[in-house]
């Protein structure tokens, strides 16, 4: 899998309003209602990453959940990245 140009990013990025580029990252933070409702995305977002085989950085703070995706293997960002930020972004509704 093929790292992204800078200008793949760009496009993609503005698919993707709610994920900020930090660094040779995609990031995004969720804020929930409590710390049992964090745990219920991130057990969701556990099997969209599995079905994908991709897995994100997660870090979790009481109710707030920041997922942080890039591709370790391509050293970057690549499509696969932007696909699970996707999908994390539809079962939000
Ligand atoms: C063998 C296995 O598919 C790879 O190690 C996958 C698993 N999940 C992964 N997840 C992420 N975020 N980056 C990877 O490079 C990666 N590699």
């Amino acid at each position: 899998m093929p790292r992204l140009s800078e200008a793949e990013i760009a496009e993609h990025l503005a698919q993707r309003p709610d994920w900020s580029l930090e660094d040779n990252e995609i990031v995004r933070t969720f804020r929930l209602a409590n710390f049992p409702a964090a745990i219920a995305f991130v057990t969701h977002v556990a099997f969209l990453a599995e079905a994908a085989g991709h897995h994100p950085d997660i870090d979790i703070r009481y109710n707030r959940v920041r997922i942080a995706l890039t591709t370790h293997d391509a050293g970057g960002l690549t499509e696969k990245d932007f696909a699970l930020a996707a999908a994390i972004d539809e079962m939000l509704g």
